[in-house]
């Protein structure tokens, strides 16, 4: 396949790396030359990462970057695609300008797809002439590592557009979970209902936050505790996605006070060094003093 990644950003060029060892040539396109070009830097830099683990060998690296190009020109990445994923910001009006641009210029039957992680795909294909080609393709972070693509069915989705993504995700070798276009689909939403909750429990004294997320990798066999996942994800990211669902799904997403409380005072998680943890250099070193803090 030929394939457009649009936004060469912290998920576009994973994107892009996955889709190049799956054997399809691919375009990274930025709006700027550097943002192209650290996007294919990031991607040498994984590759190199893989090399020295023994997951990839020298003759698939170079492979892998022969069959990739960037450019900052849209027309020149999508002319000749098959398959458009976008991964640009997060933003409605932002999707769905790239997505008219997109068909302005890609052939007629290419698939136009969104790494959206909570927008209705339904409401960005509904810009398009034709509007049955769109798809969600959800990626996790970072796509080289994690195995799942939520394949997302908006509610123009054709039959065959959702079987040829299919067949683009198992060519990549992932594993594809098929979701009906809704609020939250079905990672940020059961992810998202055990996160608040597990906050809920901190501020009512239940347990302190080690102590969670102990129990569900002991007792469940997650490999992640809810609380440190939040910290990982950022905690102004969670809240952003909570009010969302609230307001689409209802009063059981309603954010915790101390999740607002932690966001107010910019302690987003690990690109802020303290959450619900102390990080230093990415990495966990302690818990932030004030769990349990104040009630709801
Ligand atoms: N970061 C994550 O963990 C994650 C996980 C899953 C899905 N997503 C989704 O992926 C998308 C991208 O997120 P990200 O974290 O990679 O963002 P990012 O900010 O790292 O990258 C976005 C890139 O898009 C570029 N861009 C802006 N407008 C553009 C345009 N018109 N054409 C081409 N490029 C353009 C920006 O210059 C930037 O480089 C979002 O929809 C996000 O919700 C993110």
């Amino acid at each position: 396949m030929q394939i457009a990644v649009l936004g060469a950003g912290s998920m576009g060029h994973g994107i892009a790396q996955v889709s190049a060892m799956g054997g399809h040539d691919v375009v990274l396109r930025d709006i700027e030359d550097n943002l192209v070009a650290e996007g294919i830097e990031g991607i040498q830099q994984n590759l190199t990462a893989g090399v020295e683990r023994d997951k990839v060998t020298e003759s698939e690296m170079e492979a892998t970057l022969n069959r990739l190009s960037g450019t900052t020109n849209l027309a020149d990445a999508v002319s000749d695609a098959d398959l458009v994923v976008e991964a640009v910001p997060e933003d409605m009006d932002i999707k769905q300008d790239v997505f008219q641009d997109v068909e302005a210029s890609a052939p007629k039957d290419a698939i136009i797809a969104s790494n959206t992680s909570s927008l209705s795909v339904t409401e960005m294909a509904s810009v398009l002439e034709r509007p049955g080609r769109t798809i969600g393709l959800h990626f996790f972070n970072p796509p080289h590592i994690m195995d799942l693509v939520e394949v997302i069915i908006a509610e123009q989705t054709t039959g065959e557009t959702e079987a040829r993504a299919i067949e683009y995700v198992e060519s990549i070798e992932k594993e594809d979970v098929v979701v009906r276009d809704t609020a939250g689909f079905a990672t940020s939403r059961l992810g998202l209902a055990l996160g608040l909750e597990a906050i809920r429990m901190v501020e009512q004294g239940v347990a302190k936050p080690s102590d969670i997320d102990a129990a569900m990798r002991k007792g469940y066999g997650y490999p992640m505790g809810p609380i440190e996942l939040g910290d990982h994800v950022g905690l102004d990211v969670r809240l952003h996605i909570a009010e969302y669902l609230r307001e689409e799904l209802g009063e059981r997403f309603k954010p915790p006070q101390a999740l607002r409380r932690k966001v107010r005072a910019g302690k987003l998680g690990k690109k802020t060094g303290e959450g619900y943890y102390v990080w230093e250099d990415g990495e966990k070193v302690g818990m932030s003093g004030e769990w349990g803090e104040g009630n709801e």
